[in-house]
């Protein structure tokens, strides 16, 4: 184990949907989960296995039933979402979502460097704040530095993502959460928005938390790998025997025979 602090700790989380229903099973069962600054953890899980519900409820989208959730010591078991919006950030796979398309983007950028806060976006478009936004927009490497008045709507997907991607790393998050961020992208454009994913992530010392189906992208991402099935986490690995996984040895331990979880890109 790592001697840096605790970013997060889950503590016995615990979701029941549905609860009357005959057939309804926990959708996380009893989750301990602590990950230390500076960690980038992969979370990888079959169809239902609970990992959008273990994002869910560290963003506050979802209360657990039971259970206690601390960021950077602090608490947040019952603080609503937009209060626990300058300690955790997400993106989406849905490049739609994570952007406000009737803007520009240095409006996006303006409000997601405010994230958690209470002032105006609009009073923050100095020429200053510009030139800062336009440095970390060629972090990118999407040509979008030279494009700071243009309406959102008017982007491609990629190029969404990878603006969703930076509003969600510019407040300097305690925890950023990745939720299958580039599963709806082309392999090419993917790798794009993985690459500039990993230079965020690292020159800001981001710790963080993805979600992906993609074994490949599992194994050579991060230095932590956990695996959940039903509501639990049932695989914990970090470093060296992070390291030595192979798809196959994946594959074979957990007789894994989901194909989504076995593509390549
Ligand atoms: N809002 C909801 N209402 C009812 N049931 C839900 C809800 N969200 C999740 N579930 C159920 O909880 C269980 C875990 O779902 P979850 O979406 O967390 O799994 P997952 O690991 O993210 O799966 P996938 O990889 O398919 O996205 C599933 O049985 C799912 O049907």
């Amino acid at each position: 184990m790592s001697n840096a602090p605790l970013t997060l700790v889950c503590q016995g989380l615990t979701k029941t949907f549905n609860k009357d229903l005959p057939e309804s099973r926990p959708a996380l069962n009893k989750v301990d989960l602590s990950i230390a600054k500076g960690d980038f953890v992969v979370l990888i899980g079959g169809n239902g296995a609970g990992k959008s519900t273990l994002l869910n409820a560290i963003a506050g989208a979802i209360q657990p039933d039971q259970g206690a959730l601390q960021i950077s010591g602090q608490n947040i078991t019952h603080l609503a979402p937009h209060k626990r919006a300058s300690l955790v950030t997400r993106v989406f796979q849905d490049p739609m979502a994570g952007t406000a398309a009737a803007m520009t983007i240095e409006e996006n950028l303006a409000i997601a460097e405010r994230r958690g806060r209470s002032h105006r976006a609009r009073r923050l478009l100095t020429d200053g704040r510009r030139t800062v936004y336009r440095e970390w927009l060629k972090e990118l490497e999407l040509g979008l530095e030279n494009r700071l008045d243009t309406s959102v709507a008017l982007l491609s997907g990629g190029q969404r993502q990878a603006l969703s991607l930076l509003m969600a790393v510019v407040s300097q998050p305690a925890l950023l959460l990745l939720d299958e961020h580039t599963a709806a992208l082309d392999p090419r454009t993917a790798d794009r928005v993985m690459g500039a994913t990993l230079r965020a992530v690292s020159e800001r010392s981001l710790t963080t938390l993805m979600v992906t189906h993609n074994m490949s992208q599992a194994i050579a991402t991060g230095n932590r790998l956990i695996m959940m099935d039903a509501g639990r986490i049932v695989f914990d690995v970090r470093d060296a025997e992070k390291a030595s996984l192979t798809t196959e040895s994946l594959v074979e331990r957990f007789q894994i025979d989901n194909d989504r979880m076995l593509l390549k890109h």
